[in-house]
């Protein structure tokens, strides 16, 4: 649906920011740029909705060349979060929201309900919040009503640049979370600039690394990542923790569980839902104390996984 071909990006002063990049979002996909200060991501970014304009390629939504598309029309369909938000501070939150359903001609009634039910799917109750002023809200909140300012217009393209880097790191888990349930319903397409690899590999389908240079890395999903990094500068940028963080990545495999044959209810402890990744597994036999756990789908036990299980189906996941 996004797609840039050779985009480049080189600013009036000689900084090339972004070089030669290749790059193309599905329909519906969450993809996260992710590297280092100064690597491009923003720049990348911003040439999609036209706040800055490439020096040479192509971008393309839906196959129509964003270049040529009338700036206006083309932001209406996009939604843009950025990390300090940029909230009107004289005016209610309500009022901020209700912004973007206003500029585009819906009667003021409308864009009120619009705004109270985005407030609600973002997490802050209209009733509390909808009249209080930016500076009256954490952090957090403030974010929240970024993104659902940002939703307003219903766009399906989603940019957000660092959306959760402004709130300390347990706010940040819960919002990422929060914004994925989200996701789940909406189904827009997002391209999420991040510079912290672990929001990248939760919260992307897909993953770009850029290096120095504005230079494209690696593009692939987190599993692959982790587990294959293309060359020296993406395993240093995953880190040496890899191996513990595709845990995370990877799904518990039903075909691959041992079978539940002579195990006793002592030996087994509480079992973890089939839907589960390997870290939530493992997570939970180490709380349990217990060296294997049961796997449930729904009601029905289909097996029990091992941290020998464990290691296996790792190994797997590469085949
Ligand atoms: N207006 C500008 N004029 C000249 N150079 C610029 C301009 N804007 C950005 N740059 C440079 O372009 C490069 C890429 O910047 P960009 O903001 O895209 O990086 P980034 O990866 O988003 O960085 P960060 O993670 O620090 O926000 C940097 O070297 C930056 O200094």
């Amino acid at each position: 649906m996004i797609r840039l071909t050779r985009v480049g990006k080189t600013y009036p002063d000689g900084t090339v920011a972004v070089h030669e990049l290749d790059l193309e979002v599905g329909r519906g996909e969450l993809v996260c740029l992710v590297g280092p200060s100064g690597c491009g991501k923003s720049t990348t970014l911003k040439m999609i909705n036209r706040l800055i304009e490439p020096s040479s390629g192509t971008i393309e939504i839906d196959g129509r060349d964003v270049t040529t598309s009338d700036p206006v029309t083309l932001r209406r369909g996009i939604g843009y979060v950025i990390q300090q938000v940029g909230l009107f501070p004289h005016q209610r939150i309500v009022t901020n929201v209700m912004t973007v359903p206003l500029l585009y001609g819906e009667s003021k009634a409308v864009a009120r309900e619009r705004a109270e039910s985005l407030m609600s799917l973002v997490g802050l109750d209209p009733a509390t919040y909808a009249d209080r002023y930016p500076h009256q809200l954490s952090g957090g909140q403030r974010q929240r009503v970024g993104v659902a300012r940002a939703l307003a217009a219903d766009p399906p393209v989603l940019l957000m640049d660092e959306p959760f880097g402004a709130v300390d790191p347990v706010v940040r888990v819960r919002l990422q979370e929060e914004f994925l349930r989200l996701q789940q319903d909406l189904d827009k397409t997002v391209v999420l600039v991040t510079h912290d690899i672990d929001e990248a590999v939760k919260m992307g389908d897909r993953v770009a690394v850029f290096a120095d240079g504005g230079r494209l890395a690696q593009y692939a999903t987190p599993a692959e990542l982790l587990a294959r990094p293309a060359d020296d500068f993406v395993a240093d940028f995953v880190g040496s923790t890899r191996g513990l963080r595709r845990l995370a990545v990877t799904p518990i495999d039903p075909a691959l569980l041992e079978p539940m044959d002579g195990v006793t209810a002592g030996e087994l402890g509480a079992a973890v839902d089939v839907d589960s990744t390997l870290e939530q597994a493992l997570a939970e036999m180490m709380r349990q104390d217990k060296a294997m756990i049961g796997v449930k789908d729904g009601h029905r036990f289909v097996g029990v996984l091992t941290p020998a299980g464990v290691h296996h189906a790792l190994r797997a996941s590469l085949r």
